[in-house]
């Protein structure tokens, strides 16, 4: 190459400053000069052009970022949007310098890709001497190479800003660099473009973090409440023990300065208690959630040093492997949940026999559901599903409602005969809602039809024969019933081929997944349950079950007009942690409370209890409550 007075100026230029002479280059650029000479052994004379590794090579450097990669994709195109038209490219390289990612105009391909701002080029100290790229990677800070701060006077045409991207560890991933190849003359001219390398990167940090851990909590600080939500300066990932198990770089800086500590050493605060930088205890994130307006989510240091603060609560799991062996209706139950998920195994392999099944589970648990789900599985799905309420049918009614009655059975309107319900449950599936509430006298009928297996209309001296499979559901203790004698023995074992127990809500951990669901069902547009109103959703009792969830469902969304569900929209009862348990519900004395509290409106106390009317109205039976009067 031929050596013109420019360039055996800056070898001069260069040489001085080793020698000690005082120069206007700024202190990283001399010592990165220094740096070529004495430990990289290179000569300012000897002018290299930039290194492109080989393909086979550059396939593996890419290979070990991409996860990083397709991370950082939307910021890494966002960001050449803005600075293409001003004739820069765009360069992510790994930590030891090597180009995997580029973004330029192809018009310049080939005086780019001489230049070395192109895929592959490897831009190390080492390699390349003082550069954008190299000497980011050396510091570990975000830099600007301008011009002839190059070390090898080949690249003095070039004006390189350069940020470093940390990994969640605090380990150096990859360097984003935007480089010009011309460029004003003063250095001040890249300030705007320091600015928004540096920005860009601590928003793909803010990315990687997020991504990484989406099952743990993760606060996100910054000075001012309006930036808090759209660009947060610092964020860390906490364990469930309040352990810190991920940060970005800023935060990194941070938790450094808090504890006083050089903040090239990240390892010494990974598995650091939040509490030993911030006065917080583990059990007051939620507290910094969206719940409360951002003015008053103020996180303080030990120092005593106020940040805006807002923790992202854990999101759930997606769905198991093993739902795959369960199909169809049933696989439609759950979510990520481990005991729904045993139970859909369990009720797959016995919907395929006829075997009478007891579904037990408090109520709005989802019985019936389950019942329908394992009808529809089973090889009676193309016969009818016939659901009867024990409890709700008045014991002066229910044996005709059961077994029908024949013509003349009855004087008057009513002597035509009438189909009970289990004759129309033939060849299909008859399911016995609230069986423990049946009444002693039609037990011994009902016996005698699932022995027999034909049944007797009232009035009627011919039986009919029937074929069905029964399911039979009950939230009290058949064998606790059969012990105290209100449940025959003989029918309990006769509807009890096997138990299938569903759990009750609050012990499921697909509580979101179930939410998510029923608003599909519920509205026509899109609505996402926000990551505080779904900690609020997993935190509640849920007394009332699934049925509680989906009318807690349907209240808030009434409220809410936009596509994120959120804490304002859900109902007092979720938001004050004095709330209902279940066995205050139960109580004679929270029904009756409800009652007077809704006018004994029979269908809003159900609502407000989370239960249907057949529960209220059993409860107020069971507790001898006399009623003044009710509106169904
Ligand atoms: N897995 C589920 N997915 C979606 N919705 C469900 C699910 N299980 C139940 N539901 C809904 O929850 C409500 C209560 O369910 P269901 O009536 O089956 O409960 P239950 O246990 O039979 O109640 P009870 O004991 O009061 O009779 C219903 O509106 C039902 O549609």
């Amino acid at each position: 190459m031929a050596v013109t007075t420019q360039v055996s100026e800056h070898i001069k230029e260069v040489q001085s400053v080793i020698d000690g002479s005082q120069t206007s280059r700024d202190e990283v650029i001399a010592a990165s000069w220094t740096r070529c000479i004495d430990d990289y052994h290179l000569d300012p004379v000897v002018l290299q052009e930039a290194y492109i590794v080989p393909h086979t090579q550059l396939k593996e450097h890419r290979e070990r970022l991409d996860k990083l990669i397709r991370t950082a994709k939307y910021g890494l195109d966002a960001l050449y949007h803005q600075v293409a038209d001003h004739g820069y490219v765009l360069m992510l390289t790994d930590a030891e310098g090597v180009t995997v990612d580029y973004q330029g105009d192809a018009s310049l391909t080939w005086e780019l890709k001489k230049a070395g701002l192109y895929l592959g080029a490897e831009w190390s100290e080492a390699r390349a001497g003082t550069c954008g790229v190299g000497s980011c990677i050396y510091t570990g800070e975000a830099l600007t190479v301008h011009q002839s701060d190059h070390f090898d006077a080949t690249h003095s045409p070039l004006s390189c800003t350069a940020a470093p991207i940390y990994d969640v560890d605090g380990s150096l991933a990859a360097v984003l660099d935007i480089s010009a190849l011309h460029s004003p003359e003063p250095k001040a001219s890249q300030a705007l473009t320091l600015q928004l390398v540096t920005s860009c990167t601590r928003r793909i940090e803010m990315a990687a973090l997020m991504n990484t851990f989406r099952k743990e909590w993760i606060i996100r600080l910054s000075q001012s409440p309006a930036f808090l939500d759209v660009d947060p300066e610092c964020a860390m990932a906490v364990d469930a023990e309040g352990r810190i198990i991920g940060m970005t770089h800023s935060t990194q800086r941070l938790l450094s300065r808090i504890k006083g500590n050089n903040w090239r050493q990240p390892r010494v605060l990974l598995g650091s208690l939040i509490s030993d930088f911030f006065n917080l205890d583990i059990n007051e994130l939620p507290a910094l959630s969206r719940a409360l307006p951002t003015e008053e989510r103020l996180l303080a240091t030990i120092h005593g040093d106020l940040w805006f603060a807002h923790a992202i609560a854990p999101q759930p799991s997606s769905i198991r492997r093993r739902k795959k062996v369960v199909s169809g209706s049933l696989a439609s139950l759950y979510g990520d949940d481990a005991k729904m998920a045993d139970l859909a195994i369990k009720a797959t392999t016995l919907s395929m026999s006829d075997l009478p099944l007891l579904l037990n589970g408090e109520t709005g648990t989802g019985k019936e559901f389950l019942a329908k789900a394992i009808h529809e599985s089973s090889s009676r799905k193309s016969g009818p599903f016939i659901a009867i309420n024990c409890a709700a049918i008045p014991e002066s009614l229910i044996e005709s409602e059961l077994f029908g009655y024949a013509d003349g059975a009855f004087t008057g309107a009513r002597s035509k005969g009438k189909r009970g319900l289990i004759e129309q449950a033939n060849n299909g599936t008859l399911f016995l809602d609230e069986i423990g509430d049946m009444p002693l006298s039609l037990q011994a009928r009902l016996l005698r039809v699932l022995a027999e297996r034909e049944l007797l209309p009232v009035g009627a001296t011919k039986a009919i024969p029937v074929s069905f499979r029964v399911l039979a559901a009950t939230h009290k203790s058949l064998p606790e019933l059969v012990k105290n004698g209100s449940f025959r023995e003989d029918l309990f074992y006769r509807i009890n081929g096997a138990t299938l127990t569903i759990p009750s809500l609050r012990e499921r951990s697909d509580i979101l997944w179930l939410a998510e669901t029923l608003i599909t069902k519920l509205v026509d547009r899109t609505v996402c349950v926000s990551a505080s109103a779904g900690y609020i959703l997993e935190r509640y009792d849920w007394p009332g079950n699934i049925r509680e969830l989906e009318n807690m469902l349907q209240f808030a969304l009434a409220f809410c007009e936009g596509n994120e569900l959120l804490p304002e929209h859900l109902p007092e009862q979720l938001l004050n942690p004095k709330r209902l348990t279940s066995r205050e519900t139960e109580s004679a004395g929270g029904t009756l409370e409800v009652l007077e509290a809704c006018d004994w409106n029979i269908s809003k106390a159900a609502k407000v209890l989370g239960v249907d009317r057949s529960t209220v109205h059993r409860r107020i039976k069971k507790a001898g409550i006399k009623r003044r009067y009710d509106t169904d």
